[in-house]
Protein backbone atom coordinates (compact mmCIF):
# COMPACT_ATOMS: atom_id res chain seq x y z
CA UNK A 1 0.00 0.00 0.00
CA UNK A 2 1.16 3.50 -0.48
CA UNK A 3 3.76 5.08 1.59
CA UNK A 4 2.41 8.77 1.77
CA UNK A 5 4.02 10.61 4.65
CA UNK A 6 1.79 12.19 7.25
CA UNK A 7 2.84 15.73 6.30
CA UNK A 8 3.29 15.82 2.58
CA UNK A 9 2.26 18.90 1.00
CA UNK A 10 2.42 18.70 -2.64
CA UNK A 11 1.63 20.85 -5.68
CA UNK A 12 0.03 18.91 -8.55
CA UNK A 13 3.32 19.50 -10.47
CA UNK A 14 5.41 17.60 -8.00
CA UNK A 15 2.83 15.40 -6.95
CA UNK A 16 3.96 11.86 -5.76
CA UNK A 17 6.13 9.92 -3.74
CA UNK A 18 5.34 6.39 -3.63
CA UNK A 19 8.28 4.63 -2.84
CA UNK A 20 9.51 2.58 -6.02
CA UNK A 21 6.87 4.36 -8.38
CA UNK A 22 8.68 6.59 -10.08
CA UNK A 23 6.42 9.98 -10.59
CA UNK A 24 7.10 10.34 -14.03
CA UNK A 25 5.75 7.02 -14.40
CA UNK A 26 2.06 8.55 -13.27
CA UNK A 27 -0.43 9.88 -15.32
CA UNK A 28 -1.17 13.61 -15.10
CA UNK A 29 -4.15 14.15 -16.48
CA UNK A 30 -7.48 12.72 -16.95
CA UNK A 31 -6.69 12.16 -20.76
CA UNK A 32 -3.42 10.36 -20.02
CA UNK A 33 -4.99 7.96 -17.36
CA UNK A 34 -5.60 4.82 -19.28
CA UNK A 35 -8.59 2.73 -19.04
CA UNK A 36 -12.04 3.22 -16.68
CA UNK A 37 -13.50 5.12 -19.52
CA UNK A 38 -16.79 5.12 -17.44
CA UNK A 39 -15.89 6.72 -14.42
CA UNK A 40 -13.33 8.74 -16.01
CA UNK A 41 -16.22 10.09 -17.81
CA UNK A 42 -18.36 11.47 -14.78
CA UNK A 43 -15.70 12.82 -13.09
CA UNK A 44 -14.76 15.47 -15.73
CA UNK A 45 -18.89 16.09 -16.03
CA UNK A 46 -18.44 16.42 -11.96
CA UNK A 47 -14.88 18.52 -12.14
CA UNK A 48 -16.50 20.89 -15.43
CA UNK A 49 -19.11 21.40 -12.91
CA UNK A 50 -17.80 22.32 -9.49
CA UNK A 51 -15.35 24.45 -11.69
CA UNK A 52 -17.95 26.16 -13.21
CA UNK A 53 -20.00 27.17 -10.06
CA UNK A 54 -16.24 28.17 -8.45
CA UNK A 55 -16.99 25.33 -6.11
CA UNK A 56 -15.13 23.03 -4.62
CA UNK A 57 -15.77 19.63 -5.99
CA UNK A 58 -17.74 17.10 -3.84
CA UNK A 59 -16.29 14.89 -1.40
CA UNK A 60 -15.50 11.61 -3.24
CA UNK A 61 -14.63 9.03 -2.10
CA UNK A 62 -12.24 6.52 -4.52
CA UNK A 63 -12.24 2.41 -3.40
CA UNK A 64 -10.71 -0.45 -5.01
CA UNK A 65 -8.03 -3.13 -4.94
CA UNK A 66 -4.25 -2.01 -4.50
CA UNK A 67 -2.78 -0.84 -6.92
CA UNK A 68 -5.50 0.27 -9.71
CA UNK A 69 -4.79 4.16 -9.40
CA UNK A 70 -6.32 5.66 -6.57
CA UNK A 71 -3.78 7.67 -5.91
CA UNK A 72 -2.68 8.38 -8.67
CA UNK A 73 -6.35 9.74 -9.85
CA UNK A 74 -6.86 12.07 -6.68
CA UNK A 75 -3.43 13.45 -8.02
CA UNK A 76 -5.26 13.72 -11.55
CA UNK A 77 -8.65 15.78 -9.98
CA UNK A 78 -6.38 18.20 -8.37
CA UNK A 79 -4.34 18.92 -11.50
CA UNK A 80 -7.56 19.26 -13.32
CA UNK A 81 -9.43 21.17 -10.66
CA UNK A 82 -6.14 23.46 -10.71
CA UNK A 83 -5.66 23.29 -7.04
CA UNK A 84 -3.28 22.01 -4.60
CA UNK A 85 -3.46 18.41 -2.86
CA UNK A 86 -2.30 18.05 0.44
CA UNK A 87 -1.91 14.18 1.32
CA UNK A 88 -2.09 11.97 4.46
CA UNK A 89 -3.11 9.09 5.11
CA UNK A 90 -5.75 7.22 7.78
CA UNK A 91 -3.11 6.30 10.44
CA UNK A 92 -0.93 9.50 9.97
CA UNK A 93 -3.46 11.29 11.91
CA UNK A 94 -2.94 10.46 15.16
CA UNK A 95 -5.28 12.49 16.74
CA UNK A 96 -7.58 15.46 15.79
CA UNK A 97 -5.09 18.08 16.38
CA UNK A 98 -3.22 16.54 13.57
CA UNK A 99 -6.38 16.46 11.43
CA UNK A 100 -7.16 20.72 12.02
CA UNK A 101 -3.70 20.89 10.88
CA UNK A 102 -4.26 19.84 7.65
CA UNK A 103 -7.52 21.61 7.28
CA UNK A 104 -6.31 24.42 8.68
CA UNK A 105 -3.80 24.42 6.42
CA UNK A 106 -5.83 24.16 2.88
CA UNK A 107 -6.43 26.81 0.48
CA UNK A 108 -10.10 27.41 -0.56
CA UNK A 109 -11.07 24.71 -2.89
CA UNK A 110 -8.22 22.59 -2.57
CA UNK A 111 -8.28 18.53 -1.89
CA UNK A 112 -7.43 17.35 0.93
CA UNK A 113 -6.45 13.29 0.13
CA UNK A 114 -6.57 11.00 3.00
CA UNK A 115 -5.37 7.45 1.77
CA UNK A 116 -6.36 4.17 3.86
CA UNK A 117 -9.22 6.24 5.24
CA UNK A 118 -10.48 3.37 6.64
CA UNK A 119 -8.46 3.26 8.82
CA UNK A 120 -8.90 6.81 11.03
CA UNK A 121 -9.31 7.11 14.96
CA UNK A 122 -13.06 7.06 15.67
CA UNK A 123 -12.06 10.34 17.73
CA UNK A 124 -10.56 12.13 14.71
CA UNK A 125 -13.28 10.27 11.81
CA UNK A 126 -15.73 12.47 14.38
CA UNK A 127 -14.09 15.49 13.86
CA UNK A 128 -14.30 14.79 10.01
CA UNK A 129 -17.77 14.94 9.97
CA UNK A 130 -18.66 18.31 11.21
CA UNK A 131 -15.74 19.81 8.56
CA UNK A 132 -17.18 17.49 5.79
CA UNK A 133 -20.64 18.77 6.31
CA UNK A 134 -20.68 22.10 7.73
CA UNK A 135 -17.10 22.98 7.11
CA UNK A 136 -16.09 23.64 10.60
CA UNK A 137 -13.58 22.23 13.31
CA UNK A 138 -13.74 22.58 16.74
CA UNK A 139 -10.61 22.66 18.59
CA UNK A 140 -9.88 22.66 21.82
CA UNK A 141 -8.04 25.43 23.52
CA UNK A 142 -6.46 26.13 26.88
CA UNK A 143 -6.11 23.44 30.25
CA UNK A 144 -8.06 21.85 33.10
CA UNK A 145 -10.70 23.57 34.02
CA UNK A 146 -10.41 26.73 31.33
CA UNK A 147 -10.39 24.35 28.50
CA UNK A 148 -13.19 24.90 25.92
CA UNK A 149 -13.82 24.16 22.69
CA UNK A 150 -13.92 27.15 19.75
CA UNK A 151 -15.27 26.47 16.39
CA UNK A 152 -13.14 27.62 13.33
CA UNK A 153 -14.53 27.98 10.08
CA UNK A 154 -12.45 26.13 7.36
CA UNK A 155 -12.00 27.48 3.78
CA UNK A 156 -14.03 25.54 1.13
CA UNK A 157 -12.49 22.41 0.46
CA UNK A 158 -12.66 18.81 -1.32
CA UNK A 159 -12.19 15.43 0.80
CA UNK A 160 -11.19 12.46 -1.41
CA UNK A 161 -10.91 9.31 0.63
CA UNK A 162 -9.25 6.18 -0.81
CA UNK A 163 -9.91 2.41 0.39
CA UNK A 164 -8.94 -0.36 -0.18
CA UNK A 165 -11.78 -1.68 1.93
CA UNK A 166 -15.43 0.01 1.74
CA UNK A 167 -16.80 -2.91 4.14
CA UNK A 168 -14.32 -1.86 6.91
CA UNK A 169 -15.83 2.33 6.41
CA UNK A 170 -18.41 3.50 8.70
CA UNK A 171 -21.90 4.16 8.07
CA UNK A 172 -21.78 7.83 8.88
CA UNK A 173 -18.01 8.36 7.19
CA UNK A 174 -19.62 6.54 3.73
CA UNK A 175 -22.91 8.59 4.03
CA UNK A 176 -21.00 12.48 3.84
CA UNK A 177 -19.39 11.68 0.73
CA UNK A 178 -21.19 12.93 -2.49
CA UNK A 179 -19.43 11.04 -4.97
CA UNK A 180 -18.74 7.55 -4.40
CA UNK A 181 -17.31 5.70 -6.90
CA UNK A 182 -15.23 2.23 -7.60
CA UNK A 183 -11.96 1.66 -9.47
CA UNK A 184 -11.81 -1.53 -11.36
CA UNK A 185 -9.38 -4.57 -12.15
CA UNK A 186 -7.87 -3.22 -16.04
CA UNK A 187 -8.52 -5.07 -19.22
CA UNK A 188 -5.49 -6.98 -21.19
CA UNK A 189 -5.53 -4.38 -23.45
CA UNK A 190 -5.96 -0.95 -21.00
CA UNK A 191 -2.47 -2.80 -19.34
CA UNK A 192 -0.98 -3.59 -22.58
CA UNK A 193 -1.46 0.40 -23.03
CA UNK A 194 -0.23 1.15 -19.90
CA UNK A 195 3.01 -1.18 -20.34
CA UNK A 196 3.57 0.65 -23.56
CA UNK A 197 3.05 3.68 -22.54
CA UNK A 198 5.68 2.98 -19.51
CA UNK A 199 8.26 1.52 -21.68
CA UNK A 200 8.62 4.50 -23.95
CA UNK A 201 9.04 6.38 -21.05
CA UNK A 202 11.85 3.98 -19.79
CA UNK A 203 13.10 4.41 -23.50
CA UNK A 204 12.92 1.11 -24.61
CA UNK A 205 11.07 -0.46 -27.41
CA UNK A 206 8.26 -3.53 -26.65
CA UNK A 207 6.57 -5.12 -29.40
CA UNK A 208 2.62 -5.10 -29.13
CA UNK A 209 2.95 -8.69 -28.78
CA UNK A 210 4.83 -8.74 -25.66
CA UNK A 211 2.90 -5.57 -24.12
CA UNK A 212 -0.18 -7.48 -24.36
CA UNK A 213 2.11 -10.68 -22.68
CA UNK A 214 2.85 -8.19 -19.94
CA UNK A 215 -0.68 -7.00 -19.38
CA UNK A 216 -2.43 -9.84 -19.70
CA UNK A 217 -0.41 -11.30 -16.63
CA UNK A 218 -0.31 -8.23 -14.23
CA UNK A 219 -3.66 -9.33 -12.01
CA UNK A 220 -5.73 -6.58 -13.48
CA UNK A 221 -3.48 -3.96 -12.35
CA UNK A 222 -1.24 -1.51 -13.50
CA UNK A 223 1.04 -1.38 -10.28
CA UNK A 224 2.22 -4.73 -11.16
CA UNK A 225 2.38 -4.55 -15.46
CA UNK A 226 4.58 -1.46 -14.48
CA UNK A 227 6.43 -3.60 -11.81
CA UNK A 228 6.87 -6.25 -14.66
CA UNK A 229 7.99 -4.53 -17.62
CA UNK A 230 10.66 -3.21 -15.66
CA UNK A 231 11.73 -6.79 -14.48
CA UNK A 232 11.04 -7.77 -17.97
CA UNK A 233 13.49 -5.36 -19.10
CA UNK A 234 16.18 -6.07 -16.83
CA UNK A 235 16.22 -9.91 -18.62
CA UNK A 236 15.65 -8.44 -21.87
CA UNK A 237 19.26 -5.85 -21.15
CA UNK A 238 21.23 -8.88 -19.62
CA UNK A 239 20.54 -10.94 -22.64
CA UNK A 240 21.72 -8.18 -24.40
CA UNK A 241 18.39 -7.74 -26.75
CA UNK A 242 17.63 -4.09 -28.33
CA UNK A 243 13.69 -4.43 -27.80
CA UNK A 244 11.42 -6.26 -25.89
CA UNK A 245 9.84 -9.41 -28.20
CA UNK A 246 6.98 -11.85 -26.99
CA UNK A 247 9.53 -14.28 -26.73
CA UNK A 248 11.84 -12.44 -23.85
CA UNK A 249 8.70 -11.23 -22.35
CA UNK A 250 7.57 -15.01 -21.60
CA UNK A 251 10.57 -16.49 -20.68
CA UNK A 252 11.09 -13.53 -17.98
CA UNK A 253 7.75 -14.15 -16.33
CA UNK A 254 8.00 -17.90 -16.35
CA UNK A 255 11.54 -17.05 -14.28
CA UNK A 256 9.87 -14.17 -12.35
CA UNK A 257 7.14 -17.18 -11.15
CA UNK A 258 3.84 -15.53 -13.08
CA UNK A 259 1.99 -18.16 -14.63
CA UNK A 260 -0.10 -18.03 -17.85
CA UNK A 261 -3.12 -16.39 -16.07
CA UNK A 262 -0.93 -13.65 -14.09
CA UNK A 263 -1.07 -15.52 -10.91
CA UNK A 264 2.00 -15.20 -8.47
CA UNK A 265 3.34 -17.61 -5.94
CA UNK A 266 0.80 -16.20 -3.26
CA UNK A 267 -1.81 -16.90 -5.49
CA UNK A 268 -1.15 -20.26 -6.19
CA UNK A 269 -0.29 -21.54 -2.19
CA UNK A 270 -3.77 -20.02 -1.32
CA UNK A 271 -5.69 -21.92 -3.99
CA UNK A 272 -3.72 -25.42 -3.43
CA UNK A 273 -4.06 -24.94 0.10
CA UNK A 274 -8.01 -24.72 -0.58
CA UNK A 275 -7.49 -27.55 -2.81
CA UNK A 276 -5.75 -29.82 -1.34
CA UNK A 277 -5.87 -29.33 2.58
CA UNK A 278 -9.19 -28.65 2.83
CA UNK A 279 -10.94 -30.74 -0.50
CA UNK A 280 -11.86 -27.15 -1.55
CA UNK A 281 -13.67 -25.57 1.14
CA UNK A 282 -14.92 -24.30 2.70
CA UNK A 283 -12.87 -22.69 4.88
CA UNK A 284 -12.67 -19.72 6.69
CA UNK A 285 -10.47 -16.87 6.22
CA UNK A 286 -8.62 -17.05 9.64
CA UNK A 287 -7.59 -20.35 8.96
CA UNK A 288 -6.58 -20.08 5.59
CA UNK A 289 -4.78 -16.68 7.12
CA UNK A 290 -2.58 -18.88 9.85
CA UNK A 291 -2.27 -21.81 7.56
CA UNK A 292 -0.49 -19.17 4.89
CA UNK A 293 1.16 -17.34 7.48
CA UNK A 294 0.26 -14.45 6.03
CA UNK A 295 -2.10 -11.57 7.83
CA UNK A 296 -5.83 -12.04 7.08
CA UNK A 297 -5.82 -7.95 5.60
CA UNK A 298 -3.46 -9.22 2.95
CA UNK A 299 -5.19 -11.91 1.96
CA UNK A 300 -8.73 -10.09 1.75
CA UNK A 301 -7.48 -6.78 0.29
CA UNK A 302 -4.58 -8.16 -1.76
CA UNK A 303 -5.04 -11.61 -3.27
CA UNK A 304 -8.29 -12.14 -2.98
CA UNK A 305 -10.55 -9.80 -5.15
CA UNK A 306 -8.05 -10.96 -7.94
CA UNK A 307 -9.16 -14.52 -8.02
CA UNK A 308 -12.63 -13.72 -6.94
CA UNK A 309 -13.19 -11.80 -10.31
CA UNK A 310 -11.58 -14.11 -12.17
CA UNK A 311 -14.03 -17.23 -10.72
CA UNK A 312 -11.03 -19.27 -9.14
CA UNK A 313 -12.52 -18.22 -5.61
CA UNK A 314 -15.82 -18.06 -4.20
CA UNK A 315 -17.04 -15.88 -0.89
CA UNK A 316 -19.94 -17.60 1.10
CA UNK A 317 -21.13 -16.98 4.22
CA UNK A 318 -19.56 -20.54 5.95
CA UNK A 319 -15.83 -19.67 4.02
CA UNK A 320 -13.90 -19.59 0.94
CA UNK A 321 -14.31 -22.22 -1.63
CA UNK A 322 -12.09 -22.99 -4.87
CA UNK A 323 -13.57 -23.69 -7.65
CA UNK A 324 -12.85 -26.43 -10.27
CA UNK A 325 -11.53 -23.85 -12.68
CA UNK A 326 -8.67 -23.17 -9.67
CA UNK A 327 -7.82 -26.94 -9.78
CA UNK A 328 -7.49 -27.35 -13.11
CA UNK A 329 -5.42 -24.27 -13.28
CA UNK A 330 -3.15 -25.40 -11.08
CA UNK A 331 -2.87 -28.98 -12.51
CA UNK A 332 -4.48 -30.68 -9.23
CA UNK A 333 -6.71 -33.99 -9.64
CA UNK A 334 -9.62 -33.33 -8.09
CA UNK A 335 -9.41 -34.54 -4.46
CA UNK A 336 -12.03 -37.35 -3.39
CA UNK A 337 -14.50 -35.99 -1.36
CA UNK A 338 -14.35 -32.45 -3.02
CA UNK A 339 -16.67 -30.01 -1.81
CA UNK A 340 -15.36 -26.61 -3.60
CA UNK A 341 -17.52 -25.87 -6.20
CA UNK A 342 -19.03 -27.82 -9.37
CA UNK A 343 -20.70 -25.54 -11.48
CA UNK A 344 -17.47 -23.52 -13.18
N1 LIG B 1 -5.10 4.40 -15.23
C1 LIG B 1 -3.77 4.38 -15.18
N2 LIG B 1 -3.03 4.64 -16.27
C2 LIG B 1 -1.69 4.57 -16.22
N3 LIG B 1 -0.97 4.26 -15.11
C3 LIG B 1 -1.66 4.00 -14.00
C4 LIG B 1 -3.07 4.06 -13.95
N4 LIG B 1 -3.49 3.75 -12.72
C5 LIG B 1 -2.39 3.52 -12.01
N5 LIG B 1 -1.27 3.67 -12.77
C6 LIG B 1 0.10 3.43 -12.33
O1 LIG B 1 0.06 2.45 -11.30
C7 LIG B 1 0.73 2.89 -10.13
C8 LIG B 1 -0.13 2.58 -8.93
O2 LIG B 1 -1.22 3.46 -8.88
P1 LIG B 1 -1.72 4.14 -7.50
O3 LIG B 1 -0.58 4.37 -6.60
O4 LIG B 1 -2.53 5.33 -7.88
O5 LIG B 1 -2.65 2.99 -6.93
P2 LIG B 1 -3.56 3.00 -5.63
O6 LIG B 1 -4.92 2.57 -6.08
O7 LIG B 1 -3.46 4.32 -4.95
O8 LIG B 1 -2.91 1.86 -4.73
P3 LIG B 1 -2.92 1.67 -3.11
O9 LIG B 1 -4.28 1.15 -2.75
O10 LIG B 1 -1.88 0.65 -2.89
O11 LIG B 1 -2.60 3.00 -2.51
C9 LIG B 1 0.99 4.39 -10.34
O12 LIG B 1 2.30 4.69 -10.05
C10 LIG B 1 0.72 4.67 -11.79
O13 LIG B 1 1.95 4.86 -12.45
MG1 LIG C 1 -2.60 4.79 -3.13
Amino acid sequence: MSQESGRALVTPAVAGGEAGEGQSLRPQTLADYVGQAALKRKLEVFVRAARGRDEPLDHTLLHGPPGLGKTTMAHILAHELGVRLHLTSGPAIEHKGVLAGHLTALGSRDVLFIDEIHRLAPAVEESLYSAMEDGRIDLPVGEGNRARTIGFELAPFTLIGATTRTALLSGPLRDRFQIIEAIEFYGDDELAAIVCRTASILGVPVSGAAALEVGRRSRGTPRIANRLIRRVRDFAQVRGARSIELADASASLLELGIDSEGLDALDRRLLTMIVENFRGGPVGVDALAASLGEPRDTLESVVEPFLLQRGFLLRTPRGRIATIKAARHLGIELPVGWQGALDL
